[in-house]
């Protein structure tokens, strides 16, 4: 079916988890779409939250360079790991590139670091970026941000003054955190941390407990391993003489939103700050629906995922929002009808998760148009 009115469509997915980048998701999305209206003014906007693809999301609305660097990563192995410079001269680092939990082999959770990250930063530092956009999330590792902090020159100390390695695991035996070597360029640097949660670092909605037990930590470490964060955040905090660690986001990728903010990094939802940097506002004015979606919609994502963002935004505009996800926890649907006019899953019907997954471009791509075959009368009256 094919009509002569020409919509203006967002198209602003998140990625789907293990089955499609968001650019793919977008470009799958539009193609189902264009099956229904071919002349369609369609906007893409493949986002990111600040974890994984926050690269790809800010390299898909500027003209950015892409540099390369070889870095430890979370289990220590060398790795290729890139970054981008802005057309302000601005950087933009990745945690998930080197510390992602895609990268987690056979260690456990407590021996690895954010080391490697703290040494993509310095060398971002010795190309000469005043300014540093640090996505945070998707990460495997629950230092707190240790690691990073001690490739800056950060010191922490056993109670007999010994240097300890900047892991979980050490952190056990920590009585001094010691701030005093920190690379004085940093002083000069305005780091902005893009933060995929609002978590604090620690207690029952903090990094360990939420975050931890996807890593790998076993129920029983749960509170051992908190108590190490909460320890380690009242030390720095006492040096910096403020509250760092119960604001939002300091949770975030294992601690490390902590640590930057005890380097006086700022804070921000990642998915703003990608939809800001996308110039998302501009493209839902005067747009007639706005399609988006995610691996999963669960209880998760009225709390500030993705689709959940981009969807207040419309909402602000007056522009319909709907979501298609892979899959979607029946239980969340009453609160995501709130925000979305309709809400369809791959998952569901003849289509098992095994078969989303395996074939989610070509499904995402029918399940558009399907949607679109719905919406046609509604959008052609608006
Ligand atoms: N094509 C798909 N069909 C069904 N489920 C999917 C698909 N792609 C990803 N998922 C599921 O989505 C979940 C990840 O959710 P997602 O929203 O992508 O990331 P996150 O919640 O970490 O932001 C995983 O459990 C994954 O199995
Ligand atoms: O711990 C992290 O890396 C995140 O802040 C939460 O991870 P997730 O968004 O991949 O669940």
């Amino acid at each position: 079916m094919q009509t002569s009115f020409i919509p203006r469509i967002v198209i602003a997915p998140d990625s789907f988890k293990g089955t499609l980048s968001a650019a793919q998701a977008a470009h799958a999305m539009a193609t189902g779409l264009s099956r229904i209206w071919p002349e369609a003014d369609l906007h893409l906007h493949p986002m990111a939250d600040g974890g994984e693809g926050t690269l790809e999301a800010v390299a898909a609305a500027m003209p950015a360079q892409w540099q390369h660097a070889v870095m430890p990563d979370l289990e220590g192995r060398l790795k290729p790991a890139r970054w981008l410079r802005l057309p302000d001269g601005s950087a933009v680092i990745e945690s998930a590139e080197l510390v992602g939990i895609t990268l987690v082999g056979s260690s456990q959770v407590a021996d690895r670091s954010t080391l490697g990250l703290g040494q993509l930063l310095l060398a971002v530092l010795d190309a000469g970026c005043a300014r540093v956009l640090l996505g945070l999330g998707g990460t495997g590792t629950n230092d707190g941000g240790v690691g990073l902090l001690a490739a800056l020159g950060a010191r922490f100390l056993d109670g007999r003054g010994l240097l300890l390695p900047p892991t979980l695991a050490s952190l056990a035996d920590l009585a001094v955190v010691d701030l005093s070597g920190l690379d004085s360029r940093l002083a000069q640097t305005r780091l902005v941390a893009l933060a995929d949660v609002a978590s604090p670092l620690c207690g029952a909605t903090g990094a360990t407990a939420v975050f931890g037990p996807q890593k790998g930590v076993r129920s029983e470490e749960v509170d051992r391993f908190d108590r190490r964060l909460q320890r380690l955040g009242e030390l720095g905090d006492a040096v910096r003489g403020q509250d760092l660690r119960d604001q939002p986001g300091s949770g975030a990728a294992g601690g490390l939103g902590w640590a930057l903010r005890l380097l006086g990094a700022t804070l921000e939802p990642g998915a703003e700050a990608i939809a800001d940097l996308q110039k998302l506002d501009a493209s839902l004015a005067g747009a007639d629906w706005l399609l988006t979606g995610e691996g999963r919609s669960d209880a998760q994502t009225p709390l500030g995922k993705v689709p959940w963002r981009v969807a207040g935004r419309a909402a602000r505009l007056a522009v319909p929002a709907s979501l298609l996800s892979g899959d979607i926890d029946s239980a969340a649907l009453p609160a995501l009808q709130q925000r979305f006019d309709h809400c369809l899953a791959l998952v569901g019907g003849a289509v098992d998760r095994e078969t989303a997954q395996r074939d989610a471009a070509s499904l995402l791509t029918d399940a558009a148009e399907a949607m679109a075959r719905q919406h046609c009368e509604r959008l052609a009256k608006r």
